[in-house]
């Protein structure tokens, strides 16, 4: 069966919460931004685009999928965020086989464009390629578009690359760049791509939340 993108907002999304969370010292996923869990947050950011049911990358063992299905690493030993990009490429392989693509969005990135999956959709233009944002020069592959057709080569990557650098695996294929602007406001510049990686981060993230509502 041929393997197509229709719409953008028929692209599958996988949520990749597969990390240690060591720098936050809990599941970052359950932290809490403007009384909300960050995973509930970047739920309803992503479902505000994507018509199909969400999954989520995470351990086989995780406390509350909040209703999404579970999609664990297929290669054990935290191998890296992209052992949560191939374990959504191959979830959505088996339930999607016409699907031609998979986007990953992570959890802890609160203030992701809303118009991120649209935007990658139209950089590939229909082809087999892979796009990643791009913001203030910087490069986010765990935000991403993804062939399935990258599944084996990743699955080989993964198991034989030591050092496993996310940059190394982008460099074997052609990747597209989609560059998103920073947000103004009142306290100055917002990359969307902020990520919550600290406590610190949270309560940094507490004063962005808070000059997006002011604009509201
Ligand atoms: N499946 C999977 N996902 C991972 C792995 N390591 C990181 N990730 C995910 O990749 C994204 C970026 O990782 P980090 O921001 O470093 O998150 P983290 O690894 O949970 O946090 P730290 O332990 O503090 O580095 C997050 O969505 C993580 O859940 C892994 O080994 N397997
Ligand atoms: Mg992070």
């Amino acid at each position: 069966m041929p393997r197509y993108i229709a719409d953008a907002a028929d692209i599958p999304v996988v949520l990749l919460a597969g990390g240690r969370s060591s720098r936050m010292g809990m599941n970052k996923a359950f932290a809490m931004l403007g009384n909300q869990p960050l995973l509930t947050r970047i739920m309803a950011r992503i479902g505000q685009t994507q018509r199909k049911p969400l999954s989520l990358n995470a351990d086989a063992d995780w406390p509350d999928a909040m209703g999404l299905r579970l999609v664990p690493d297929t290669h054990p030993g935290k191998l890296g965020p992209l052992a949560g990009v191939l374990a959504a490429l191959q979830d959505t392989a088996r339930h999607y086989p016409d699907v031609s693509h998979v986007a990953t969005v992570p959890i802890d990135s609160p203030f992701f464009p809303v118009d991120l999956v649209v935007r990658l959709a139209e950089a590939i233009q229909g082809s087999n390629e892979a796009a990643i944002p791009v913001s203030l020069d910087q490069d986010h592959p765990v935000f991403g578009l993804w062939p399935i057709s990258v599944i084996d080569d990743l699955e080989t990557w993964i198991v034989s690359d030591p050092r496993r650098r996310v940059r190394d695996f982008l460099a074997r294929h052609t990747v597209r760049r989609v560059e998103f602007p920073t947000i103004q406001t009142s306290i100055g510049p917002l990359d969307p791509f902020f990520n919550v990686n600290t406590p610190d981060d949270l309560v940094e993230a507490e004063k962005w939340l808070a000059a997006l509502e002011e604009m509201l």
